[in-house]
């Protein structure tokens, strides 16, 4: 019976959860290891990275680094108003958090300077399983597909680089992809750098 993709969430997230948090850190930071290395992160100025939850790899290594380097850090939001739609604001040391709905932190909105998608560099993305083709499945609220949806209409806006984020062991065979997904220019795990031709 083929797998549904309410069960490959669950069976992989329940993978990832597992991990150690030495495991946990050695991947966060090898994963930094190779990202840094690309063009995708050399370029960028402005990038979009998420705070780890439920076992994702951990950016911070490279959030670290990007405030060394003077590169500007965004956190994904959820949309005050848009149904499932995200806002990127900036993220710094002493940036006042909040916990979302679903209990990941995010900068408070207040008067910080909102970034529109369009306009970021590079965007890293959190996921739950990846393919060799650049297919993600994520945590099932289409929030970053409805974001940077306007990537895939033909005259679009080119916008953002978007790099998926994983453990080498959320890769499966292949994900169906369905005809809202974004295709992904890239994923970065602790093991190695996918690249596609988008
Ligand atoms: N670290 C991180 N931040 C992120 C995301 C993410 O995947 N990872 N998102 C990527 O989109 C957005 C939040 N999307 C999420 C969607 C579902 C669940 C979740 O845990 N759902 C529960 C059930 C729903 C509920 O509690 O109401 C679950 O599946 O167990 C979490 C985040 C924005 N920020
Ligand atoms: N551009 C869009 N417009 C309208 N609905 C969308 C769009 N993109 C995704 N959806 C809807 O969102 C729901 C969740 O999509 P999907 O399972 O692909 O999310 P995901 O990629 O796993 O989540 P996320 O991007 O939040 O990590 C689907 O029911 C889909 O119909």
């Amino acid at each position: 019976m083929p797998t549904t993709r309410q069960q490959l969430r669950r069976n992989i997230r329940q993978q990832r959860r597992q991990l150690s948090p030495a495991v946990q850190r050695r991947h966060a930071l090898l994963m930094q290891q190779q990202i840094c290395q690309t063009l995708w992160f050399r370029q960028a100025r402005h990038i979009a990275l998420y705070l780890p939850s439920d076992g994702e790899i951990s950016p911070e290594p490279l959030i670290q680094l990007c405030w060394k380097l003077k590169k500007t850090v965004y956190l994904p939001v959820l949309h005050p108003i848009l149904h499932n739609r995200l806002w990127f604001l900036p993220y710094h040391a002493h940036s006042p958090m909040r916990l979302n709905s679903y209990k990941i932190r995010e900068p408070r909105l207040l008067k910080a300077p909102r970034r529109p998608a369009w306009a970021l560099d590079l965007v890293c993305l959190p996921l739950v399983a990846f393919d060799s083709e650049g297919g993600r499945l994520g945590m099932g609220g289409g929030y970053y597909d409805r974001t940077f949806n306007f990537k895939l209409k033909s005259q679009g806006i080119k916008g953002p680089k978007l790099v998926g984020l994983a453990h080498a062991l959320q890769q499966v065979d292949k994900l169906p992809l369905e005809n809202w997904d974004v295709p992904l220019t890239g994923i970065a795990t602790e093991k190695q750098i996918f690249s596609f031709n988008c």
